[in-house]
């Protein structure tokens, strides 16, 4: 049986590229019309991992997938980069000429806004994904629409790209996790990096005490995201990713993080994705 993983959006959507390049393509993409039926699908044991975009380098982090993360408490086992290219496309035998509306999913659309803004010819809809709206065109046979979506929607739905590379800034990049409820046994050796959370007293200093067990033992801290711990006032969870070349290190960090925390959780413990 093949492995099954829960994706956000339709096949050709960068969370399936993204599968794909972590797993590789002798896999099973289960569709998902949301993030939070990609978690209930693996909570529900009917896939083995979610994958899940977590940040890009334009429009920022996906704040409601760190709820998610707080909620659900599944291992993160690894991570992957992708170089997001954008392109419009359309049903074979259209013209840019014939084209009249513009759909794709939200941040996609914010990162082809100079794009947009020198087109005002074209009215600008959001879809739930980029490949949604490929599929879209595709279905219905819409002959006055374009979607911004990335090529393998082209390929899967049978358009022609007539636009190339049309995001405003080329170096675009979106980061994913992997989730799983069943982490596998790492090899101790190869695993770099590591998604932690915590809390601080609301003190002087206290965030900061916490970072300099992290440098002290040249622990390179690669993210810090904070969230408002639910019904406190002043009160955060602070999510970091940490990267590391000696284990040694990263042990004796967290043995110093953990006298300065509370609620303190290794989300995850996995190889850092140098490749992009
Ligand atoms: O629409 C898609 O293809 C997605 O996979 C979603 C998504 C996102 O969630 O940010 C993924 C990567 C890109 O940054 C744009 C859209």
């Amino acid at each position: 049986m093949s492995t099954k993983v829960a994706i956000q959006g339709v096949k050709g959507s960068f969370h399936e590229e993204a599968a794909y390049k972590y797993f590789g393509e002798a896999i099973e993409t289960v569709e998902c019309e949301s993030f939070k039926k990609t978690c209930e699908l693996l909570k529900q044991g009917k896939v083995d991992y979610v994958v899940m975009a977590i940040e890009n380098s334009i429009a920022g982090s996906l704040i409601p997938n760190y709820a998610l993360l707080r909620d659900y408490r599944f291992p993160i086992v690894g991570e992957v980069y992708l170089h997001i290219k954008l392109h419009l496309m359309a049903l074979p035998g259209v013209s840019l000429q014939d084209i009249k509306f513009i759909q794709s999913h939200p941040i996609a659309l914010q990162q082809c806004n100079d794009y947009l803004e020198e087109n005002p010819q074209f009215k600008v809809t959001e879809a739930e994904d980029t490949a949604a709206s490929a599929q879209r065109v595709s279905e219905l046979q819409l002959k006055d629409t374009a979607a911004i979506a990335p090529q393998l929607a082209a390929k899967l739905y049978g358009l022609e790209i007539l636009e190339r590379r049309i995001e405003t800034n080329k170096k675009n990049y979106t980061r994913f996790l992997i989730l799983t409820d069943k982490p596998e046994e790492k090899v101790k050796a190869k695993v770099n990096k590591a998604s932690i959370s915590f809390q601080t007293g609301n003190g002087v200093g206290s965030l900061s005490t916490v970072l300099r067990c992290f440098a002290e033992q040249n622990i390179n801290l690669s993210k810090i995201q904070s969230m408002p711990v639910l019904g406190k006032r002043n009160e955060y969870d602070f999510y970091v990713d940490v990267e590391w070349k000696d284990q040694a290190d990263y042990d004796a960090a967290i043995r110093q993080v953990l006298k300065h925390t509370n609620n303190f959780n290794i989300m995850g413990e996995y190889v850092k994705n140098e490749k992009v």
